[in-house]
């Protein structure tokens, strides 16, 4: 783990993109992890509102004793608004990525922020990280990169592993039944994006990178198999255009 005096990772602006590639599936390397606050902050609409509000709902539910999970952590955005909603110091948070790019800048941020609940970092796979006693955990994004069969699994693990009156907070970009939607949603997306300064070259290659690896699906697939896998209550708490933030909460 980095000591507090740690240097910040410099921040830099998302170009990568902005010229002409060749065709080559997105991954989440070193490149990626550099400029990934602006990337996300830049492209996924909500991201902004949906961070501090993972402190709010971590606040409401999390328990005394329990461990909480950010899964797909990331640079730890959500790791550390789960960190401050957490008021109990018997906690332990646990932050798993499996891009040692990613995990690396993490624990910069991490060791920056003025808050001493432990953070565990784990570069493993979310597939198969040990889980148990949760009471929030949280896939911000991160799911909709998981193979669409090992989804349910997963899903199951972690309410399998969810103490009674725990929660899964489930972020995900997602498709549309009707054509007519699914077109008009992401034409709003794609004119977020060149609000926020991409170009349509940067929107096209971006588009054609993520196609075979972020799958989305839609709203009443991510409702039914919530339940599947456990879940007794599940809830839409936030929709800006085809980006959702879903709640799956176990009965107390
Ligand atoms: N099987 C896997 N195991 C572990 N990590 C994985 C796996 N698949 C993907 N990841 C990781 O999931 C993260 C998804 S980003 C999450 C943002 C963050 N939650 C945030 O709130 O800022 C979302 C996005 O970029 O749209 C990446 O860091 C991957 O390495
Ligand atoms: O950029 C996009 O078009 C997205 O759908 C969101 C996104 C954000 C960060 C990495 C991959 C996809």
């Amino acid at each position: 783990m980095a000591s507090k005096q740690s240097v910040p990772p410099e921040q830099l602006t998302d170009r990568l993109f902005a010229t002409e590639r060749n065709p080559e599936d997105f991954r989440f390397d070193a490149s990626v992890a550099r400029v990934f606050p602006d990337m996300i902050r830049r492209s996924v609409p909500g991201y902004t509102t949906i961070i501090p509000m993972i402190e709010v709902i971590t606040e409401q539910y999390v328990q005394p004793g329990s461990n909480c999970y950010d899964l797909g952590c990331s640079l730890g955005a959500s790791t550390l608004a789960m960190r401050h909603g957490i008021p109990h110091s018997d906690c332990t948070l646990v932050g798993v990525d499996n891009s040692s790019a990613m995990i690396e800048r993490c624990e910069h941020y991490v060791a920056l922020d003025d808050n001493d609940l432990p953070v565990q970092l784990r570069c493993e796979d979310i597939l198969t990280t040990e889980l148990s006693k949760a009471s929030v955990t949280t896939l911000n994004y991160t799911l909709q990169f998981v193979p669409p069969e090992q989804r349910l699994p997963l899903l199951t693990r972690i309410a399998n592993a969810t103490l009674p009156g725990g929660v899964l907070i489930l972020s995900e970009k997602i498709r549309f039944e009707s054509d007519a939607e699914q077109d008009i949603q992401t034409r709003l997306h794609h004119e977020f994006k060149r609000a926020n300064g991409y170009s349509d070259l940067e929107i096209s290659q971006k588009r054609a990178a993520i196609e075979k690896v972020l799958i989305p699906e839609t709203l009443a697939t991510h409702k039914a198999r919530l339940q599947d896998a456990g879940f007794d209550q599940v809830l839409v708490w936030y929709q800006c255009f085809n980006f959702v933030s879903m709640l799956a909460i176990k009965n107390p």
